[in-house]
């Protein structure tokens, strides 16, 4: 990198806790609200990227509503309500199948422990599915009426989770990068996990030991070529 080369900054937020990350259920696709401690959590990332001095020209999210409503509480606390929020179906969180809404302990009775473990610990380990006839089965809901069947999950492991997204990355979000826009998407632990992996080159082994925290700004630094520079979360 050349001592003049500007770099452009990307922000990588998951939402503030929602009532099931409190409860420790798995969540997925399920549309979970944020809880109290998550709204404040998303209004205080809002508050820190503007006393750091961040601003935005575009801003992603995932269909859902925790994520959709801590980006709504960031702009608001940045003066940025005015800001497209763009919100696609591949941001969001990787599908945990028949395990959604259970917690561990309930999910390792009724499937067993390693299948539920192997899920957690392995890159390419699906999750249980689920029936074809559950209510919770996305291509059966009306918000995803307009996405081909045939891509929506029953269950997703996390390598299912980084290939769903990649079109989305390279086709939608790289190109902005490149033209030198400064974004901000707000996700989901596994599905974020996947964007990182990708910038940073990292193994499936490597990206499933991340961790990312609720309401934390992660913010990349990225040359040119949008090799990331800097990387550091937002001190609170
Ligand atoms: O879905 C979930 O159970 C959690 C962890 O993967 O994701 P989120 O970041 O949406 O809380």
């Amino acid at each position: 990198m050349s001592k003049t080369e500007k770099l452009t900054r990307l922000v990588l937020l998951r939402h503030g806790k929602s009532v099931w990350n409190k409860d420790r259920h798995f969540t997925g696709w399920s549309d979970i609200a944020l809880s109290l401690q998550g709204e404040e959590e998303a209004r205080r990332a809002g508050q820190r990227l503007k006393q750091a001095g961040f601003s935005f020209d575009i801003c992603f999210c995932s269909e859902l509503k925790r994520a959709r409503d801590t980006l709504a509480f960031v702009q608001s606390e940045m003066s940025l309500s005015h800001l497209p929020a763009y919100q696609s179906w591949r941001l969001n969180e990787r599908h945990y199948g028949a395990l959604e809404g259970m917690r561990p302990w309930a999910a390792i009775r009724k499937f067993g422990i390693w299948p539920v473990l192997k899920s957690q610990l392995h890159f390419d380990a699906v999750p249980p599915l689920l029936m074809a006839n559950d209510p919770r089965v996305p291509a059966s809901q009306q918000r995803y009426a307009a996405v081909n069947h045939a891509q929506l999950p029953l269950a997703e492991s996390m390598q299912q989770a980084l290939v769903r997204v990649q079109p989305f990355w390279q086709q939608t979000i790289l190109p902005e990068i490149r033209q030198g826009k400064r974004l901000l998407i707000v996700s989901h632990k596994g599905l974020l996990r996947t964007l990182v992996m990708q910038l940073e080159g990292l193994t499936g082994a490597q990206v499933m030991r991340l961790s990312i925290t609720t309401g934390q700004p992660l913010c990349y630094e990225l040359d040119s070529s949008l090799n990331p520079v800097n990387r550091y979360y937002l001190p609170g």
